[in-house]
């Protein structure tokens, strides 16, 4: 072959290099931007991505991820969630709180901004086709002990009632069978509520347009009572600003609640599992380095106790991620799968806590929670009985 001819098909065949390379990269460019998180399709309260600095996004892998808000607040609901689902926490009440509360997958960030950091929850309203879903703050105040002065007469100003009703309705939205689209209040509503009023207004959560779904009312009193339960047996934490979220199946075919994996409001969920399980027990052995505690409740009162010295400011905190256990999840899996088998009604409906950027350690029961708990669960039944 004539050099000319050497030299003409290598270069060929290093432009069809680069050229596949450039292909290579578009495509990877285009895949990380359709894995890339979006806002949160049916979020019904709180931060909002693009209206406030920090929000809550969907993750392509069907989980949500919550944006670490500035500290103390981020720091201490992540810390939070990291002891509750810590591999080597031990202590019974955390671990019987686990079922109370979203799953958590540890910190995420993308790599384009790795200083920003999530958390990666699981999506509660996830497996349901028409999910409507209620956010109710619970408690007689909606602020913590160290709130300032002004944030505490601001608080009451925006709805006074908190003391004496113990909850307060954030937002909702509902499913209305006939339009086939859902109805939904902000926070306003549930401001604008008087003792008077609050029964039809919490009742509008459970009212479909056609019928009240007293199913959906049962169960949530019978799970609402499953973690009253929960702090009725405990004296080691006090929870502020925290929410009950909600959600029931509003589709009329219930049978057809999802396992998982398409939702009609959201981007479509294209993997089964969050990514970041794979990396549990590395980033569990990472916690263990950093903390090397096993009794949850002095962590947080340790946390605490360095934010009332310094503020947080832990970097380090803020990078301890931690996954699911896999064997803890196929147990539940388990479980939940022989309640589907049973038809058990139970599915149908969650309510769980979430939003713990105010959770204090203590050494008395919650009754400020305890009352709003014992609260709703006497509106929802006043619903029941009329
Ligand atoms: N694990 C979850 N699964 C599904 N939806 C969620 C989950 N966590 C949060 N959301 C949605 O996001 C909303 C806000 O959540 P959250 O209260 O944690 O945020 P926040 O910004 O801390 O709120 P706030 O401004 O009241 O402090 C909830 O009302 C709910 O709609
Ligand atoms: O619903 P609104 O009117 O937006 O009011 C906010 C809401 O009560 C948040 O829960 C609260 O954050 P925390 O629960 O973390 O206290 C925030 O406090 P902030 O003003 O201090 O951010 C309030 O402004």
């Amino acid at each position: 072959m004539a050099t000319e001819d050497r030299v003409l098909k290598s270069s060929v065949a290093a432009g069809d290099g680069a050229h596949n390379e450039n292909a290579a990269e578009r495509k990877s460019r285009k895949a990380e931007r359709a894995r890339a998180p979006v806002p949160l399709s049916h979020q019904v309260a709180g931060h909002k991505y693009g209206v406030h600095k920090v929000g809550i996004l969907q993750h392509y892998d069907g989980t949500v991820l919550k944006q670490l808000q500035p500290p103390p607040r981020g720091p201490c609901e992540m810390q939070f969630y990291t002891q509750v689902f810590a591999q080597d926490c031990t202590d019974p009440h955390l671990l019987s709180l686990q079922q109370h509360l979203p799953k958590y997958y540890g910190t995420w960030s993308s790599p384009d901004k790795p200083n920003e950091l999530y958390m990666k929850l699981e999506d509660v309203a996830r497996r349901f086709t028409c999910p409507c879903i209620m956010d109710v703050k619970i408690g007689r105040k909606s602020f913590d002990p160290f709130a300032s002065k002004e944030k505490q007469e601001e608080h009451i100003r925006k709805y006074p009632l908190m003391e004496e009703i113990g909850f307060l309705i954030l937002g909702m939205r509902v499913y209305h069978i006939a339009s086939g689209s859902y109805i939904s209040h902000e926070q306003f509503f549930g401001r604008s509520l008087t003792k008077e009023t609050l029964k039809t207004g919490l009742a509008r959560f459970f009212h479909n347009g056609e019928e009240l779904r007293k199913d959906a009312i049962s169960t949530s009193i019978h799970k609402i009572r499953n973690i009253l339960c929960w702090f009725e047996g405990q004296k080691q934490l006090h929870f502020y600003a925290s929410s009950l979220l909600f959600v029931y199946e509003g589709s009329h075919h219930i049978g057809n609640a999802k396992n998982g994996n398409k939702a009609l409001t959201g981007q479509e969920y294209r993997q089964a599992e969050p990514e970041n399980k794979s990396n549990a027990h590395l980033s569990i052995s990472k916690l263990k380095n950093s903390c090397g505690h096993t009794n949850c409740s002095s962590i947080l009162e340790a946390i605490h106790n360095v934010k009332k010295v310094n503020g947080f400011g832990s970097h380090s905190l803020h990078h301890q991620s931690l996954g699911m256990m896999a064997d803890m999840e196929a147990k539940e899996n388990t479980v939940a799968e022989g309640k589907r088998s049973n038809g058990g009604k139970e599915e149908n409906v969650e309510v769980r806590m979430i939003d713990f950027a105010h959770v204090f350690p203590s050494d008395s029961s919650d009754d400020g929670y305890m009352y709003g708990l014992r609260s709703l669960i006497c509106v929802l039944e006043q619903i029941l009985q009329d």
